[in-house]
């Protein structure tokens, strides 16, 4: 094997450097270790080549030198003897197989035992060309210095380092190459062409090697930058010298001849490296493969496609170039901020799971985002693995500490102190560190965590092939055991009825599994309880402004004023509803959005008493964005309770809890129950908005529609709960379309966090093919949904149409989240058909409409006659005589 040896005082070292970079290693010999040319040379990307030979290190400190080549990522640091001989023991840290001494046959013949297990590589300074004598004396030192192998594998090599000028013969370099010596040149007696005078680099690599088949031709092996195995081919001695002459990946075909690979199919490679097997009978070369691939058959490889990691990244590559347009991979392309919450999120996932499988499920997430920003970014899997080798050849080890940001002790010590304050000081239950906003994991991941396979599809009918009675089944919600339900719910509702707050510590700690000390946080809010991030804070100061302006606008404060006959004047006024309960849901997800859809409208209303019921977290607080929300629509007590329990709190006032007259939001099947049985006990006077159940969501979609958008959409409310249920209304869909959205619903649902829950309600959605708008429509005004999205061409036109609908999306750009948080409208709408007779949250909710009426003796004297008409019809004479006293006076009878 020849090694070329670079002088980096050289005017050309660079264009020497690329010239010879194809060979295994090259010896770059350098005026200093910090020289600026070598420094710059080790920041590049072929640092394991390079054996560095520094003529002079700082006599200072050079062991410091040493260590910042080595972790620079130099394969091996080449040192002179005489260091070795002056303390052979400073060097025994070092791995051995990262170091080489320089020496002449002289110095080997002192070399004692010790240093044979310090170095890896014996370089043996000869000052004459070849002869028969040197080749001898060279041939004895391999003997003794190759004896064994290093103690991580491999063996030790000698090479011999001949003068500036020599330039041997090949069969010198032969002889020498059998008796594995690997021979040392001056960059510039080397030259990629057939040139008078130099040594071919092509011919010169083969003097070594021997081909053990009858036509002489040496077996192969090609594989790409990761070391994946593209094929195997044969190489002659001048396809080898071709290959290094061009630097492309040039073979030798028993048909065809010289075979440029790629010359006629564009599928070319180019060549970045050239190995040679341990007994010199076959090559490697490793490429950077073009065009479809290496096989004929248009894949990447003749052993088949490539898979894992590799093919991620080969498939993020292609799609970074053409990702199908509206996919969830070109947003994450062109939106960071998605990629960089997705990082942050697995991320955070990932330190949380705990079993093999959730651990490897979480690990495929993180991977899979992470090579999604290096592909944005232009870095290839290869280049990711290329840090990983640097760090791995490394010597000096840092402490590994996480940043104080990140130091879960530390973090976790701050908690604990902080949880002990809270001990300590009676009166504040929730804790004074702001916890991050993380929303709790969803119950059933955490319940179950097995069933992550399978793919994840909604049901699918034709509407055409469906019978009458099979259409109206498909209008059912899934179905909740009603009777079941409330007989859970009566006895917790009674018993917050009869024994108050202690009750409802009891039922908190058992639903909830958490022992609290008091229920209710009453305003003001001491600032603790609310810290956020700056970012969460603007996020919901402007869902707030826009969620404010648009419930502020539908405010009549203007009585309405009527004159239905000349004297008789009618008026409709509002007031307030005094005291209301808003209820936040917290068991699968923490909603501080609703704590807004609820608090605003009762705002602007002017309620008097705003109270805001949602469960506790496991320490006892309350997350601060419920705190922040409650503080600014002005609650006057957060009640830390949840399910059936607190809605019976504020339906009839516990020691600490007021009662209220009317219940507001949503909740599980147990908040709706409690909601219902309390509204019909007329000795808790209370009434309550709707039955605002289980999230749902209907879309209606064209073939002008996107499949990822309306699989995103459906997605984002099927992650609500077990029970949500989706329907997709898919008007005159292609096959190859509807299979779009089908794949996308897959694909995306399995990267949700909360797959688990989404499992269990997308088999519970369905969608329904149809061939008309009109049954579309039908369809949807009959399932009455509390989401209608219209992903239709001139979607606006079909609004007309809708009837029953809780809100109404209209278009491609107006996903439902959208309504969910932050536009304006209100999130808490009527679900389960409710929507055919009760209208979504509103300003109106909040408030009671008066209305009054005066009328003037000349208006009492023309509507008499017939208001005492009427009462005498309906016997009541009472009636009839508060008109009829007035007339006889009016008309003077
Ligand atoms: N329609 C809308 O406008 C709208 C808006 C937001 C959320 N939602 C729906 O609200 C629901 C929220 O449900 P959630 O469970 O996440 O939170 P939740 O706050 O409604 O219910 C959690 C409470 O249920 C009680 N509970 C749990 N298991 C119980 C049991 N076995 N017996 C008695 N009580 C029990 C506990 O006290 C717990 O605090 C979801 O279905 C979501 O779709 C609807
Ligand atoms: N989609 C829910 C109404 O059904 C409301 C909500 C809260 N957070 C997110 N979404």
């Amino acid at each position: 094997m020849i090694i070329p040896r670079i002088d980096l005082a050289a005017e050309d070292c660079k264009a020497q450097l690329s010239a010879y970079r194809l060979l295994p290693n090259q010896v770059l010999v350098a005026p200093t270790a910090d020289n600026a040319t070598l420094q710059t040379i080790l920041k590049n990307q072929n640092k394991d080549a390079y054996w560095v030979q520094p003529a002079q290190f700082d006599s200072q400190d050079p062991l410091a030198q040493i260590h910042m080549l080595l972790d620079a990522g130099s394969d091996k640091v080449v040192l002179p003897y005489a260091a070795f001989a002056a303390d052979a023991s400073a060097f025994s840290h070092i791995p051995q197989e990262r170091l080489a001494v320089a020496l002449t046959l002289a110095e080997f013949e002192q070399v004692q035992a010790s240093l044979l297990s310090l170095v890896s590589v014996f370089i043996l300074t000869i000052n004459d060309p070849p002869s028969s004598t040197n080749t001898e004396a060279i041939k004895r030192v391999a003997q003794a210095a190759q004896a064994g192998l290093l103690p991580r594998g491999g063996i030790k090599r000698v090479v011999a380092s001949f003068s500036e000028n020599t330039v041997p013969q090949l069969a010198s370099i032969t002889d020498l190459g059998r008796a594995g010596i690997d021979i040392l040149l001056s960059s510039n007696v080397l030259s990629k062409d057939i040139q008078e005078g130099k040594l071919n680099i092509g011919q010169a690599f083969m003097s070594t090697v021997v081909s053990d088949r009858a036509d002489g031709l040496f077996p192969t092996v090609v594989v790409d930058e990761q070391g994946i195995s593209l094929g195997l081919v044969y190489s002659s001695l001048d396809s080898v010298v071709e290959s290094f002459k061009t630097g492309k990946g040039v073979y030798f075909s028993r048909t065809r001849g010289l075979w440029h690979k790629g010359a006629s199919s564009g599928s070319t490679q180019d060549l970045v490296k050239v190995h040679v097997d341990c007994d010199s009978d076959a090559l490697q070369f490793t490429v950077h493969q073009h065009g479809t691939g290496f096989c004929h058959n248009n894949i990447r490889g003749c052993f088949g496609p490539s898979s894992g990691l590799a093919h991620l990244d080969q498939t993020l590559q292609s799609r970074r170039i053409s990702a199908p347009a509206g996919s969830y991979t070109q947003r994450l392309f062109n939106d960071s901020n998605l990629v960089k919450s997705k990082i942050m999120e697995e991320a955070e996932e990932l330190c949380d799971a705990s079993t093999p499988e959730d651990i490897a499920w979480e690990t495929a997430d993180l991977i899979y985002f992470a090579l999604v920003k290096c592909v944005a970014n232009g870095v290839t899997l290869r280049d990711v693995e290329q840090q990983l080798e640097n760090r791995s050849r490394k010597i000096s080890r840092r402490p590994g500490h996480a940043k104080p940001k990140w130091d879960v002790s530390a973090k976790e010590a701050l908690l604990a102190a902080a949880a002990a304050a809270v001990v300590a000081a009676p009166a504040a239950p929730q804790l004074t560190v702001a916890d991050p906003p993380a929303a709790p994991k969803p119950a059933v991941a955490a319940q179950s965590g097995s069933a992550k396979s399978g793919r994840i599809s909604m049901k699918s009918y034709k509407m055409n092939a469906l019978s009458a009675d099979e259409q109206k089944k498909l209008l059912l919600r899934p179905i909740i055991q009603s009777d079941d339900i409330m007989a859970r719910v009566k006895p917790i509702v009674q018993s917050v009825r009869e024994r108050g707050d202690a009750a409802l510590l009891e039922l908190t700690a058992k639903f909830d599994g958490v022992q609290l000390q008091s229920t209710v946080i009453s305003a003001p809010f001491s600032p603790e309880s609310m810290i956020l991030d700056e970012q969460t804070r603007r996020a919901i100061d402007q869902a707030y402004d826009n969620i404010q302006k648009f419930h502020a606008a539908q405010l009549q404060d203007q009585a309405l004023v009527v004159e239905t006959m000349p004297g008789v004047v009618c008026t409709r006024f509002s007031r307030p509803i005094e005291r209301v309960g808003l209820y936040v849901p917290g068991g699968t997800a923490v909603l501080p959005s609703t704590a807004l859809m609820l608090g605003i409208p009762a705002a602007v209303a002017g309620c008097s008493e705003i109270v805001i019921a949602t469960p506790p977290r496991k320490d006892g607080s309350i997350v601060p964005e419920v705190m922040y929300v409650a503080h600014k629509v002005g609650a006057s007590k957060v009640l830390m309770a949840g399910g059936a329990q607190a809605v019976a709190a504020m339906a009839y006032g516990t020691e600490s809890c007021p009662k209220v007259d009317k219940i507001c939001g949503p909740g599980n099947q147990y908040v709706t129950a409690a909601k219902m049985l309390t509204q019909i006990d007329s000795s808790s006077l209370v009434s309550i908005d709707m039955p605002a159940g289980p999230s749902e969501l209907l879309v209606i979609a064209d073939m002008t529609s996107v499949p990822a958008y309306v699989a995103s959409d459906l997605l984002s409310q099927a992650e609500h709960g077990t029970d949500s249920q989706v329907v997709l209304i898919a008007v005159g869909l292609t096959a190859e379309h509807l299979s779009a959205i089908e794949d996308e619903v897959h694909e995306q649902a399995n990267r949700l966090p909360r797959v688990d829950i989404v499992r269990e309600s997308i088999p519970k959605s369905y969608i329904i093919a149809v061939d008309s708008m009109e049954e579309a429509m039908k369809f949807s005004n009959e399932y009455a949904p509390e989401h209608l999205i219209l992903h239709l061409e001139e979607a606006e036109r079909h609004v007309e149409q809708v009837m029953n609908a809780g809100s109404v999306f209209v278009g491609h750009w107006s996903p439902e989240s959208c309504g969910d948080y932050a536009s304006g409208t209100n999130h808490t709408l009527p679900t389960y058909g409710y929507a055919r007779m009760y209208s979504g949250v509103n300003t109106d909710t909040f408030l009671k409409h008066i209305t009054s009426q005066q009328l003037t003796k000349e208006g009492l004297d023309a509507i008499g006659d017939t208001v005492m008409r009427l009462a005498e019809i309906e016997g009541l004479e009472a009636h009839r005589n508060a008109v009829g006293v007035r007339i006889r006076d009016i008309r003077g009878l």
